[in-house]
């Protein structure tokens, strides 16, 4: 394969091996067949040579242009390769100067990028402004404001922080911080989650101590919250009903300082065997990852009116972590949300089963569509008289988060800098 750095390139822009393995990697994303992390990470697989630094500059470039990609259809025009958006996406999206792209493309190519620099988009629909499809626009003008909804696309067409949870069995966050000083890795404490630590830009931090030992965790700072509206406590018994690779899991481990019970269900080998090297690096020995065939599965059955937290962390559409997933908005589907909201009522009502009366049940998404948030909570509250709704506000405001949020939090990017999530918490009634 190309190697990347080895093309003198003017100062600010790349060799033209990595020009071309950002297009190869970009063709690859915009078949849609696969989700876009895992095509890169396979692009990185397959060509070990590239840098922490190409890495960068490919995964950014393809994640801007599927950020913007309307806008630069728009411009490009709707029969553009890869490598024409590739080329739009840096002369528009990144303003780069001519001079960065000689050397890269060809005379005529740079002919076409001039004239594009100069290019008007002219009048583009709310859809277009918004970068999103036509389907989903309409779906959240049902919930907002055209304002709103341009606040909020635009909030979600940036790139997301890189955000820490600080292991509290291991570690304090000011320790943390401080090594982090020392070390020249910009870093702040998190504004909502006081488990949390803000990292200032990228770095690599796989092979730091402190994550080596199990001091922190990469785990955006609204996913905390959620951990938080569970609130475990030491000795308990606590559900993970959708654990997946652990990012929950562990927090709520930690915060029960690895005592009681911790069931991790999924119905994923994959993401339950991603799980166990991570809680052994977290210190934890209260987890018990369990695999399900389905949310009725015997081994659910047999925790009947047993548990006193229950965390649904529903599947869903992800339309809440666009920051961090842009090629979610182009491979989900009205078909997609239907299917996902049947299956989140039915997870929901199996997993209230195993709480105990007095005890509590938290659902939460990574979605912003009403219909796999307040949907499926309202249709579920209505069967099951059993259960009342409390206020996460409250519960948060008791662990010293204030946030203005009301009975269900509600998370989004442009107002709380948080990837988008939904919480509602409720509890069944008749505890002692
Ligand atoms: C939003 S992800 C969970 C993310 C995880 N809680 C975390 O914090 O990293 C949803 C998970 O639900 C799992 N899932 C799908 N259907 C399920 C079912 N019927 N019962 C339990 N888990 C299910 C998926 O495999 C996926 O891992």
């Amino acid at each position: 394969m190309n190697r990347p750095t080895k093309t003198k390139a003017p100062e600010g822009a790349v060799s033209r091996p990595l020009f071309i393995h950002a297009t190869q990697a970009l063709g690859a994303v915009l078949a849609f067949d696969h989700p876009a992390d895992a095509v890169l990470s396979r692009h990185f697989r397959d060509n070990r040579e590239l840098g922490h630094r190409d890495r960068g500059f490919i995964a950014e470039s393809v994640y801007g242009v599927l950020r913007r990609l309307r806008w630069l259809r728009r411009l490009a025009g709707d029969e553009a390769t890869p490598r024409m958006l590739l080329l739009a996406w840096l002369a528009r999206g990144e303003g780069w100067p001519m001079r960065n792209f000689e050397g890269l493309a060809s005379a005529t190519e740079r002919d076409w990028v001039a004239t594009l620099k100069a290019a008007e988009a002219g009048a583009m629909s709310l859809a277009e402004r918004a970068d999103l499809p036509d389907w989903l626009t309409e779906r959240l003008l049902a919930q907002m404001s055209e304002d709103e909804l341009l606040a909020l696309a635009h909030g979600l067409n940036r790139p997301a922080p890189l955000d820490l949870r600080v292991n509290q069995l291991k570690a304090e966050r000011d320790a943390v911080l401080a090594r982090f000083q020392a070390d020249g890795i910009g870093a702040s404490a998190g504004r909502l989650s006081p488990q949390a630590i803000r990292l200032a830009g990228k770095p690599a931090l796989q092979k730091h101590p402190l994550f080596v030992d199990g001091s922190f965790e990469v785990q955006d700072e609204g996913s905390q919250l959620l951990g938080l509206l569970v609130q475990p406590r030491r000795g308990e018994l606590v559900v993970d009903f959708c654990a997946g690779a652990g990012g929950k899991t562990l927090q709520l481990g930690a915060m029960m300082r690895s005592s009681g019970r911790l069931y991790a269900f999924d119905v994923s080998d994959k993401r339950l065997a991603k799980l166990k090297p991570r809680m052994a690096r977290a210190g934890l020995s209260n987890v018990h990852p369990v695999l399900i065939a389905h949310e009725n599965d015997a081994k659910v059955k047999r925790l009947a009116g047993k548990a006193d937290r229950v965390l649904v962390d529903a599947p869903c559409t992800g339309l809440g972590t666009l920051r961090r997933n842009p090629d979610l908005k182009w491979r989900q589907s009205p078909a997609a949300v239907a299917e996902m909201t049947a299956k989140q009522g039915a997870i929901l009502a199996a997993a209230a089963r195993l709480v105990r009366p007095g005890g509590r049940l938290v659902y939460a998404t990574c979605s912003l569509l009403a219909e796999e948030n307040d949907g499926v909570v309202d249709a579920f509250l209505a069967a099951h008289p059993e259960f009342r709704a409390c206020s996460a506000q409250d519960i948060l405001s008791r662990q010293g988060v204030a946030l203005d949020t009301g009975e269900r939090l509600r998370l989004l990017p442009q107002i709380h800098d948080t990837d988008g999530f939904y919480a509602a918490v409720m509890e069944r009634t008749g505890g002692a």
